[in-house]
Order: structure tokens, then sequence, then C-alpha cells
């Protein structure tokens, strides 16, 4: 039988939010608003069930609950959720026995491990540990997911390479109507790889293999991961496969931002790519999310002490300070290496600049090297020039794909 859980919160959103983490670990959520209706259900929970309560509701708290489930001898894991930061409560909460005392903050690096834990999810390798991110631009972003998730628009979300995009695809697909439905994920670099060592013979084999992944998402949602990747052919493929579906899935696709440039010069269908982009979300590069640099570098640094058995507290002012100006081209996918290997290689307590080896150099002033029509070939020979002939980081610098800066190389004929 599946394990139960209570949320017992006043605050519907948090709520809602808490039960939409929860969804795919195959328990059952029951939602409740006090607590008196909280220990009607909890009379017929069993051991190793799970209540989530929140400190103070509008009939009680989780110290009085949790000495009821005590005196009651219901032996369930009891975690405390807040928003509130004292000390105070923490500690008469863990008096009576809570598994756990969580500020709301931290709900999605907490909770939901902790509680995937419990329930025996910790093999799921779909589940990706992330961060609540808090920064305005991210938000913008996550508030336009938000707003597009319960319709049917496809979706294309677009960004630099490693800021995120594919979390938030998943999260679109999560807080969508279909979200108990089957989601396809298709990685359109690995379809591009197909289609290249295509030949005649496999074209059928190709176009089945695109339409058995469709059919298998009618009536829910395909990921189509990076979309700018996909060959000539496999673009005509995707086209034909959702022109000819007779219950077309929703489509949220992800795509690098110079996409639209790919459909002007003629290297992406424009069909295709209006058909995916009914509703767009521009997904900004971390430096332009300063506040949750710091943020995820933290989180990072506590997942990392965990790995590697490690005990380092933080990052001194030299290292912030680091951080903050770098320009992280590489996004968020960078930071989490940077400060993966900044934990392995410290040797005390703190983390200071000599710890930072950043993947890409720092730009400074990132946006320089923007491309306009007027000196894209200058551009594009400082930006190699800059990353010492590693056309990935040119790319990168240049917020273009690999596969655009090397048709363009080509095109001003730059070695
Ligand atoms: N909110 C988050 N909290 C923690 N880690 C995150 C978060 N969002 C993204 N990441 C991590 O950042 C890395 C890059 O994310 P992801 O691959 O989704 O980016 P992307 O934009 O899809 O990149 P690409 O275009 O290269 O595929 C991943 O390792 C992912 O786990």
């Amino acid at each position: 039988m599946a394990r139960q859980i209570i949320i017992s919160d006043d605050n519907v959103s948090d709520s809602n939010e808490i039960k939409r983490l929860l969804s795919g670990f195959g328990a059952d959520i029951i939602q409740t608003l006090r607590i008196c209706s909280a220990k009607e259900l909890l009379t017929k929970f069993k051991t190793g069930d799970i209540v989530i309560c929140d400190f103070k509701l509008a009939d009680g708290n989780a110290v009085e609950l949790m000495e009821w489930l005590d005196h009651k001898n219901i032996g369930c894991n009891v975690f405390v959720i807040t928003d509130v930061e004292t000390v105070a409560d923490a500690v008469t909460s863990f008096r009576p026995g809570a598994k756990d005392y969580i500020n709301k903050r931290l709900i999605r690096e907490l909770l939901i491990p902790k509680i995937k834990t419990l329930i025996g999810r910790d093999d799921d390798d779909n589940f990706q540990l992330l961060f609540s991110r808090k920064s305005d631009g991210y938000l913008r972003a996550y508030s336009a997911a938000h707003v597009v998730a319960p319709t049917n628009l496809n979706v294309m979300i677009i960004g630099e390479s490693g800021v995120g995009k594919e979390p938030l695809a998943h999260e679109i697909y999560d807080m969508s109507q279909q979200c108990d439905r089957p989601c396809v994920l298709m990685d359109c670099g690995t379809l591009h790889y197909l289609a290249l060592n295509n030949n005649t013979k496999q074209q059928p084999t190709l176009l089945d293999a695109v339409a058995s992944q469709f059919r298998k998402a009618q009536g829910s949602t395909v990921i189509l991961d990076n979309i700018q990747q996909l060959s000539t052919d496999m673009q005509s493929i995707m086209l034909h496969v959702i022109a000819n579906c007779k219950q077309p899935p929703r489509i949220i696709a992800t795509a690098s931002p110079d996409i639209s440039e790919m459909v002007i010069e003629g290297g992406f269908l424009s069909a295709l790519f209006y058909k995916i982009k009914e509703f767009t979300i521009a997904l900004p590069p971390l430096r332009d999310c300063q506040d949750d640099i710091m943020l995820l570098a933290d989180f990072y640094l506590r997942h990392y002490n965990q790995e590697f058995h490690k005990q380092v507290k933080r990052f001194d002012a030299s290292a912030q300070k680091e951080m903050r100006v770098h320009s992280w081209s590489g996004n968020i996918r960078e930071l989490k290496h940077v400060v993966r290997v900044a934990v392995l290689k410290s040797r005390g307590e703190i983390i200071t600049s000599k710890e930072l080896d950043f993947d890409t150099p720092n730009t400074g002033a990132h946006i320089q090297f923007k491309l306009k029509k007027d000196d894209e070939k200058s551009k594009i020979t400082s930006a190699i020039v800059h990353a010492n002939g590693n056309l990935t980081q040119a790319a990168n610098l240049l917020g273009i794909s690999l596969r655009t800066l090397l048709v363009k190389r080509k095109k001003y004929g730059l070695k």
C-alpha cells in the first residue's frame, strides 16, 4: 500500500507547492488546513507515514499535534515547516519528536530529499536535486512558466547553455494538467547524431522512431531538449510527425538564444519554429541573476560536502567577490563544477578565491561580445582570441551555439 502523506498548512500556495514537488513519489497525498482535520485523518495512519505540518495553524500548532500523536501512540514521521526562523520554535518542536524542522525557504533542497529518502526513492534517477531560485530574473521566467503551464500551448524556453532550461521544462510539465500522464524527453543532440549517421535506408526508421515517441506521449507532453541541434533532415521529420499526429502532444522545447537567427539564415525551419513557439520564456544567464549566485554556490557547497565527506562552512569575502563578478559563461553548470572542485581542494572550513578555478575566462562585460550584424566578424575574431582558440568557449561568450559559430567562421573565412 502506498505511503500516506498529510500536508497540514493553511497557506494554500505553500501546501500546493509541496504537493506538486512530491507528486511523482507514488505516495497518497492529503492536504488539510487545520490541525483538527489532520488529527481525524491521522487515526488511520500507520508507522512510517508522513506528516508535514506548518509550525502554527489557526487552531493549534505542530508541537500540540506531536504531543497528541505521542499520546495516541501513532508513530509517523513529522516534519515541521515554518517561515519564522526562531531557534526557540525549533527547540520546542524537536523536544516532542519532530523528525526535522525546516525553513519554508528550503523546502525543495532539504524537505523533499529527506522525504524522498524516507520513502525509498533514492534510486530515482529522474529526480534532480534543485534549489528554489530567488532572483528577479529567474522568478520572472518562473512566473511565465506558471501562467502557461495549465494551458495547452506549446512552449519554447530560450537561454544560454547551462541556465537550467531542462528543469524549467519539467516544472511546466509538473504543473500542467497532463502531469499524471507520461512525459517523453527527446534529446535533439542525439537525434542529430542519428540523422548524421543516417542513410536512405534508415530514413523510415528514424521517422518511425520519432513517431513512436510522439505516440507514447499522446494526450501528454514531449520535451524536445536543445532543438537548435536538430539537423535539417530531423527538423523535417519532426514537422511531418507533428502534422500527422492524430492526437498531438503538447511540446515544450528548449533552445539556445541564436535559434531566431538560425530561422532567418535558413538553418532552422520556420514552420517548425512557429509551431513550437506558441509561447516563449526567456531564461536569463546566471550573471543576470546576481541574487542566485551565492545561494546556488552555498547549496552546492552543502551538496559536495556530503559527496566528499568534507565540512566546509563557507566562501570567504575574496571568493564571494570573484564569484559575483565572474561572467559565468557556462552558467549554473560552470558554477556547480567550480564549487565541486573548490570543496574538494579546500583544506579547511573556508573556501578562498585561491580554490576557485573558473572554467571560462571572465569577460568582465560579457555583453560586449553579443553579436550585431555590423561588427559580427570582429566580435567573432575577438571572442575566439579571448577564449584562446577554444571554439566552445568562444560560442558561449558570443551567446550562440557552437554550430552557428562554425557556420559563421566559415562564412567570414576565419581560422
Ligand atoms: N535550480 C537549480 N538548482 C540547482 N541546480 C540547477 C538548477 N537549475 C539547473 N541546475 C543545474 O545546472 C546544470 C545545467 O542545467 P541544464 O542542463 O538544465 O541547463 P540547460 O539550460 O538545459 O543547458 P543545455 O542547453 O546545455 O542543455 C545541471 O547540472 C542542473 O542540475
